[in-house]
Formats: C-alpha cells, structure tokens, sequence
C-alpha cells in the first residue's frame, strides 16, 4: 500500500493510529495481513518503526548452520531460483530464498546499486525475522504463513520502505513450513498490474520448487497424479498425493492442498479421499471419483522410484507458465541476422581451441553468459564442465571460498571434508565468471596466481592441484576505468583481455524481428499452440527501446503468452511500461553536474541525513530540500 508523499513521520503516525485503533479518515487502510503483523511488531515484538540499525546479517560459519541443513533442498530449488531470477533480473529485482527462520541462505541477482541493495539487507546471511526488522516480505510471510506483497509504506520500518518485496512460502509434503521465496526491488513501480505480474512469477516459481521438492521425497513412495481429464494427464497436473504401501495418505503437493482445502489428509486412508485403492490403480491412467462428490479425476501412478533411476535435478515440474527452453543456443543462433554478432561468431571460430582468454562486454543481459556457454559448447571442451560464477552475486566473504575451494578443517565451521571449488569443478573445460569487475581485489590476487601457475592451492590447504581451465570473463563494468581507479588488478586485466568482444544491446541490433520471433518460439516451446502477435504488437516490440535487453525482450513475451487470450497477443498483453534498468546505460542518480555530486557527497557523508547535512552547510533544511530537488538529487532510499 502506497502513502502517497509520505514522510517517515506520517508513516510512524500511521502505523501508531492503526494500532491504536484511530486511523485518520485520509490515511489509507493496509490490508488484512499488514494490518496485523504492524499490530504483532508493536504489541508483542516491541519494536520500534523509527529505529535506524545495520542490516543484521550472519557470519560465514553462522550462515553455514543455516545452509548446511538445507543442503539438498537447495539443490532441488535453484533451477527454479536461476529461472525466476532471469525472468524479473532486468526489472531490478534480486531474488531471495530464506529458511523457516527467515535467514536469506540464496540470493540471485547482480547488483547495480550494490552499496543500497547490501544497506537494505539483499544479502546472503540476512535475518530477515519479523520479530527483528519488523513486517517485511520474508518475515510476514513466515509469520503469516501467506503471500505476501509488502511494497514501501507497508514495512514497518522506516528504514525499509524503499523496498517491495513479493513471496510466497514454500511448504514440504506434510504442510511443513520450509522456506520463503522472495524477489526484492529498490525500483519497482507502484503499477498494480506490474506488481501482480511479478507476484504470479513468484508463486509460479514457489508451487516449482515445492513440486521437485515433494516428487523428491517421496520417491519411495506411489504418487497419484489426478488430472481434471484423461487428456491433460502426464501434461497439466492438477494435484499430487503420496501413498505408503499400506493406502495411508504420507504426502501432498500444494496442489492437493488447494484442491482438499481444509482437510487435513495426512495419515488418512486413501480410500477416503479417492474411491480407489492402490491395487486397483494400474500404471496406465484411471477415471476415479473423489470420495463424497460426483467430481472424478484422471489419475496417474507413479511407483516408487527407490529401485529406479532418481528424478534429475534439472527435471522440470509443472508449472502455470509455459516450459523455458532447456536447449543452449549455438553461436550461429545468438548472431542471428546481426552483421556485428556475426563478425564475433567469424573471430570466435578462428580462436576457439586456442585457449585465449576472452572478456566480453555489454549491457545485462545481452546474451554474455549465453555466448560463453555456446563458445564452450563449439570448442574441444564441449564434453568437459561449464561452470560459471557471478561475482557480484556472492558476498566479499564467501568469493574466495566459492572460487579457490577450501582445504578439510581450514577454518571454524568449514566442512569437515573441505569443499572443491568452482574451478576445480571447471577443471578440463570453461570457467565463465561474471561481472569480474566485481571481484575484491584479495580475490583477484589468488585469481591471477592461478591463471599464472596453472594451478590451485585451496584456502587453508598447501598442496598445489594442477588445472587446465579455459577462461571466458564478462562485466558491464568500464574495466580501463576500474583499473585506472585502481579497484581491479591491471596485470590480472591484461591477463584476461585475450579477445575483446562486446555485445551489442538489442536496440543496436539489426535483427530485432528475427530476435522476437526467436523469443516467441522458445517462450511457446512445448505449448500445444502458438500464439500470434498482431502487427501493432509487433510494431511495439520493434519500437520499444529495451533498456534490459534480450532478457527483458524474453520476460515480456513470456508475460504477454501467459496473458495473452485466443492465441492473439495484442499490444495490452506486453508488459512494457517496466522500471528503467539502472544497468550500465543509466546513472544511479539523474543529476551528473557538479553542484548534484557536490550535494550527493555532503548527504553521503552524513548518512543522507538531511537535517545533519544542512547543518554542516549553514543552510536550513528547507534550503537543502530545495537544491536537492533542483539538482535531481534524491536520497537512495527514494529512488
Ligand atoms: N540471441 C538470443 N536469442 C534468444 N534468447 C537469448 C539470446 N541471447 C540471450 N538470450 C537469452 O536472454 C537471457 C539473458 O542472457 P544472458 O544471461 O546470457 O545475458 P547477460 O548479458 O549474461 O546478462 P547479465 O549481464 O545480467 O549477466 C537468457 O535467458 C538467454 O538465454
């Protein structure tokens, strides 16, 4: 709920009339589950919405007792998160996974904004419980048990309405509250219609993993698979249960629990809910009646599977949008008609066993990682790992960790068996690493001394292990200038700049047509039918300027065949009224002029306290207001 031109003391009073019971008749009321968790953070947690603290965020091995019981979990759901985090990356949302206790244990996203996305919290370690920062996305969904949207004015805390944040809770097969998954944004709009669009990717999203996760455990177990019609068995599952030998109902999907709303079924017969048995369910497909209603189903069963092959990891669940594309597009694909993409594919092939490093540019998402991967999948290495690492996606405390490995005992709460690192699992074949320019320079020292030596020494161990790696880097990051500033390496640079490629953005290319139709195809992949674009659908495409590039060109065909009704998709189904991607393209602040930097630097010193800083100029704060907005300058938690 939005406050328009709310002050953090409007917000504070709003929040004390509500919970007093007086609301002022303009204040807007916040719905039912902000309502109550704003009334739990003053009457039972004693919080204060006023207080200024840092984010409270776990060390490396307090982290780690949050990660390592969820191990397996995590591995079943970061498909989903990596797919999510591609969807919504170019709208400047970060993705979260938090445990039950509302520790954030995965993060996906690069940062533009890095120094305000790490003071809100959008990091690995992150404890986001209700009961300590208030209501927010993760914890009052954990606390609620529900989805949530909380966007700006909704927290509780002054100090985090900037953010809006979507989640959904993520249940295991008995109704076990497992994680919440969440995707934040410092930039989203107050649009309805956007926000709703995001928040069907995160329950999308959520209803996937908890689905691998629930096929997962109860592989030693028959599932029943119950389908509205024969037809849509094996294709549209509706709802899962799991039956142990005996016919006792021992699992069911988020699905089931829709569908029996109410009921709880674990530990029932199942002849009480469907009239059937396990015997009489053969492997094919049955029509079985619910019990005590005239609705039947198509079911399907799958035996146990502990005596066959375990479901991949990669296996995609059902899920309410279309099926991504799991193919990797081969060079000649990601050039299509674009006489600059083709000239790279041309030089890529001359060099391509030659082991030279390449660094590639170019705004998010254009296709960097894309490339790399069909580089690796055209060169001799194609057998051997793909691995890839985005540096700016792991906290300066865990990159050494992730990257090097870590040697058995190296430190207080590492692994008792030590960890490989990335690239030693990319031993043989292609290590990409994005956003390098992201890298702290610790790292950087180790990284040019492995690339020097050809091999690698894990922290805390002493033995050298040699490699054979091939190197493909990428950032949107001016590197010259991170060198000449001297926050990256220059003799890692100059080890790195083999072949120089960058990327053209979308706007650039002139294949755009192609491009569309190309997205349009992956996005319908697997679908019975193709919708079409109209004309003017398509003139808008054409026209638009994609400031989030192929990946943002990729969500809104998604969106719009999700959207889309008799197979048409008209201009209303393309979600392009999105935020501007503070990418590389599009400064931080609007205002670059001196005097904007000047002021910037004064309210940055201070905190960006507005009343410190007219004090420190001898102006008043009215003043201070006024040149800030003369100059566009606008406090980061605004933006
Ligand atoms: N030519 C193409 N045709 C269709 N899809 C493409 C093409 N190039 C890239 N994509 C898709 O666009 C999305 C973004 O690509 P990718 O992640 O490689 O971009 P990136 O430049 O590495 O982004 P970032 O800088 O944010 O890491 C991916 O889903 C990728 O599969």
């Amino acid at each position: 709920m939005i406050a328009p031109g709310s002050t953090a003391s409007d917000h504070i009073d709003r929040i004390m009339a509500w919970v007093d019971g007086a609301p002022a008749p303009t204040s807007p009321p916040p719905h039912g589950i902000i309502a109550d968790s704003w009334k739990r953070c003053v009457l039972k947690h004693r919080l204060d919405p006023a207080t200024v603290n840092a984010p409270n965020v776990l060390t490396p091995p307090e982290l780690r007792d949050h990660v390592e019981p969820v191990g397996e979990f995590l591995g079943f759901a970061r498909e989903s998160l990596l797919g999510l985090h591609a969807q919504l990356a170019a709208s400047g949302y970060v993705v979260l996974l938090a445990d039950r206790d509302g520790v954030t244990i995965e993060r996906f996203g690069s940062l533009p904004i890095e120094g305000r996305m790490a003071r809100a919290g959008l990091e690995r370690g992150a404890v986001w419980a209700e009961d300590c920062e208030g209501t927010n996305g993760v914890g009052t969904c954990l606390a609620s048990g529900q989805p949530v949207l909380v966007h700006r004015f909704d927290h509780f805390a002054v100090r985090h309405t900037g953010l809006t944040c979507s989640v959904a809770p993520i249940l295991g097969p008995v109704g076990e509250l497992l994680a919440a998954l969440d995707v934040s944004s410092l930039t989203a709009p107050a649009g309805g219609q956007f926000q709703s669009l995001v928040h069907g990717f995160v329950m999308s999203a959520a209803r996937q993993i908890e689905d691998t996760w629930f096929l997962a455990r109860t592989r030693e177990n028959c599932v029943l698979a119950l389908a509205r019609s024969p037809e849509m068995a094996g294709i549209e599952t509706d709802a899962m249960i799991a039956v142990d030998p005996a016919g006792t109902v021992v699992g069911i999907n988020g699905g089931a629990r829709k569908l029996f709303a109410g009921r709880d079924l674990i530990g029932v017969r199942l002849d009480a809910v469907l009239e059937t048995s396990l015997d009489r369910l053969a492997a094919g497909t049955a029509l079985v009646r619910q019990s005590g209603t005239e609705r039947r189903w198509a079911i399907s069963l799958r035996p146990p599977l502990a005596a066959q092959r375990l479901p991949s990891r990669r296996a995609p669940a059902r899920s309410s949008a279309p099926a991504r594309p799991t193919r990797h597009l081969p060079l000649d694909e990601l050039a299509g008609g674009d006489p600059q993409m083709q000239a790279h594919v041309r030089r890529i092939r001359r060099f391509v066993d030659c082991d030279l490093p390449i660094l590639m540019g170019g705004e998010t998402g254009t296709g960097k990682e894309a490339f790399a991967r069909a580089i690796h999948d055209a060169s001799a290495r194609a057998a051997r790992p793909f691995v890839g690492i985005n540096c700016a996606a792991l906290p300066e405390s865990l990159i050494e960790s992730e990257l090097f490995g870590y040697a058995e005992g190296a430190f207080t709460g590492a692994r008792r068996d030590g960890m490989r690192g990335k690239l030693l699992q990319a031993d043989g074949g292609t290590l990409f690493l994005d956003e390098i320019g992201d890298m702290p320079l610790a790292a950087q020292t180790r990284l040019l001394r492995v690339l020097a030596e050809r091999e690698v020494i894990p922290l805390g161990g002493d033995r050298a292990i040699p490699l054979d790696l091939h190197v493909i880097c990428a950032s949107h990051h001016d590197l010259e200038a991170l060198v000449a500033s001297g926050a990256f390496r220059a003799d890692l640079f100059y080890r790195l700049n083999g072949l120089r490629i960058t990327l053209p953005p979308l706007r650039d290319r002139t294949d755009k047509a192609e491009l569309i139709d190309r997205a349009l195809e992956l996005e319908t992949a697997g679908l019975a039918a193709t919708p079409r674009l109209t004309p003017e659908a398509r003139s808008l495409l054409l026209d638009h300027d994609w400031p989030g590039n192929i990946r943002q060109l990729r969500t809104v065909v998604r969106a719009a065949v999700i959207g889309c009704e008799d197979g048409l998709i008209r201009c209303d189904d393309l979600p392009l009224a999105m935020p501007r991607f503070a990418g590389a393209t599009s400064p931080a602040c609007p205002a670059a002029c001196p005097e904007a930097e000047r002021l910037q630097a004064i309210l940055r010193s201070h905190k960006w306290c507005v009343a410190d800083a007219a004090r420190s100029l001898n102006v008043s704060r009215m003043t201070l207001y006024r040149r800030m907005a003369k100059f566009g300058v606008v406090p980061p938690n605004q933006l």
